[in-house]
């Protein structure tokens, strides 16, 4: 010790390197051991935790929590929960392909003599600790599966966000936090259905390797179509609850031009669905449009286009299909991109071809499977009941969207009960059937109504005909025979 302070006081500062570099030299010599440091601080920047330390902490956190004595604890998710990690001085083992290697938590004594407006107390590290001769197994490998592990832990728990565009200058997407309780335990659809969307959707989350060998953008493009109230929303939530994913709801009719969509598209992260709800809204993209124009060339076209600079131009379809699946598209990877419709048929085939909208899922009418599901989850009860097969029945009889179900399955007031609840659905799909009835009985009296007036104006234009022998009509237009 009073060498140490000796040393400490009074051997010149310039000299010590030199020391330090011998005996080092002298301790690697004998020591069997290889260390790597990670610091919490990164060197640059102002009080920036360092990405790998963070990574590291969450990678440890499982080890830590059944090896060692002392823990610290760090909020997370918003002070939702806690992640606990090895406090100063502890040590944890880990094993990777039958390798035993130490992790160390430290921290570097403060400097004293330096006054500093980094808080110099705080350089906090880990330190890996490993045999020499794994020096390729755990410096190639070992550190890149921490990391990869550390980040799929991060991604497993971090509270995911619901992202919607801003108008106009500023943040591009703000957001909040993504808390929908829909899953696809609670989607009523066809179990079978269902399942084949789920292995659809784990198999892509798993498939960077496969993605980059076939060259093909880490990406996935759904159609969900049905008509309103099917669970289109419901299901896009599920499928963001499954993958834990973030959502970033794009509302196109505030996107100014295709380069704000591309500025949109940047500024999105990996793991993540963009989602562009009743896409036959933006009429301006759909076939319908594109025809609409071609009809109106007796429009100035160039005046249309002058317009069209004027107002800072707009959303095209080719800008939405480069956003899609354009060079830009690939950036960040891993990325689900849905549209939904309630009609199908009015969308731009180039639009929803496969390859670019790559499955098509059908959301339609409450039938038996799908009642089932709402069954039990509303109000525990599950086949066979006595109210099971007139439900059934009334259900093929009509076309009841799984929002009506729900709504009338819920107890309205604690005196419900699931009998009274089905009762009443009961009711309400036996006047459903009766409405429909009544309306087809309409529709077909006006389709006769029609015929006849069709066949009272044949006879009138044949009426007309006879009077032809001049070839003049009395309103003066000239007829063609036949
Ligand atoms: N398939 C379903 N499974 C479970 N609940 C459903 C389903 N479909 C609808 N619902 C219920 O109905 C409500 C409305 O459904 P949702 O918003 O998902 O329908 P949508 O098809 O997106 O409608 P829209 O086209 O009008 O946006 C949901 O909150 C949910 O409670």
């Amino acid at each position: 010790m009073f060498t140490w302070t000796m040393y400490q006081n009074y051997f010149p500062h310039e000299l010590r390197g030199h020391i330090r570099k011998y005996t080092d030299k002298l301790v690697n010599y004998f020591y069997p051991y290889i260390d790597i440091t990670f610091y919490e601080l990164e060197t640059e920047g102002w009080f920036e935790r360092s990405k790998a330390y963070v990574t590291i902490e969450r990678y440890l956190s499982k080890n830590s929590s059944t090896q060692a004595n002392r823990l610290k604890a760090n909020a997370a998710k918003n002070g939702q929960s806690v992640v606990l990690t090895m406090d100063d001085h502890e040590e944890i083992t880990d094993e990777y392909k039958g390798v035993k290697v130490k992790w160390i938590s430290s921290q570097k004594p403060a400097n004293r003599q330096t006054i500093s407006l980094y808080r110099e107390d705080e350089k906090r590290y880990f330190k890996l600790q490993f045999h020499k001769k794994n020096r390729d197994l755990i410096t190639n490998s070992y550190v890149k599966y921490v990391l990869d592990e550390g980040k799929a832990i991060s991604v497993k728990e971090r509270q995911r966000k619901l992202y919607t565009n801003n108008k106009g200058g500023g943040r591009m997407w703000s957001g909040v936090v993504f808390e929908h309780p829909s899953t696809f335990d609670t989607l009523a659809m066809d179990p079978k259905k269902k399942q084949e969307i789920m292995d659809d959707l784990e198999t892509f989350s798993k498939s960077k390797d496969y993605y980059a060998k076939i060259g093909k953008a880490w990406k996935r493009g759904f159609l969900l179509y049905g008509p309103p109230g099917t669970g289109k929303s419901s299901m896009i939530a599920a499928m963001a609850n499954l993958l834990k994913y973030d959502i970033y709801d794009l509302e196109l009719t505030s996107v100014k031009d295709n380069t704000e969509l591309r500025k949109l598209l940047i500024d999105t992260t990996g793991k993540s669905m963009i989602v562009i709800e009743d896409i036959d809204c933006s009429l301006e993209l759909t076939g319908q449009r594109e025809k609409k124009k071609k009809e109106d060339k007796d429009k100035n076209e160039e005046d249309a286009v002058k317009e069209k600079i004027k107002k800072g131009g707009e959303v095209t379809l080719s800008g939405l299909l480069n956003f899609i699946d354009g060079l830009w598209s690939a950036i960040g990877g891993e990325r689900l991109v849905i549209f939904t419709t309630n009609y199908m048929e009015k969308l731009d085939p180039a639009l929803i071809r496969r390859g670019r909208m790559d499955k098509h899922i059908v959301l339609s009418y409450c039938c038996f499977e799908s009642f089932k599901v709402l069954a039990h989850n509303y109000l525990d009860v599950v086949e066979p009941h006595v109210h099971f097969p007139e439900i059934r029945r009334l259900l093929e009889e009509t076309n009841t969207t799984p929002a009506d179900i729900a709504e009338n399955l819920m107890p309205k007031s604690s005196k419900e009960n699931a009998d009274t609840c089905l009762e009443r659905l009961i009711k309400a799909l036996e006047i459903a059937k009766e409405e429909a009835k009544l309306k087809a009985e309409e529709e077909e009296k006006a389709k006769a109504a029609e015929k006849d007036n069709g066949a009272t104006e044949e006879v009138k234009n044949a009426d007309g005909v006879n009077k032809k022998d001049n070839g003049v009509k009395e309103n003066g237009d000239v007829i063609s025979k036949g």
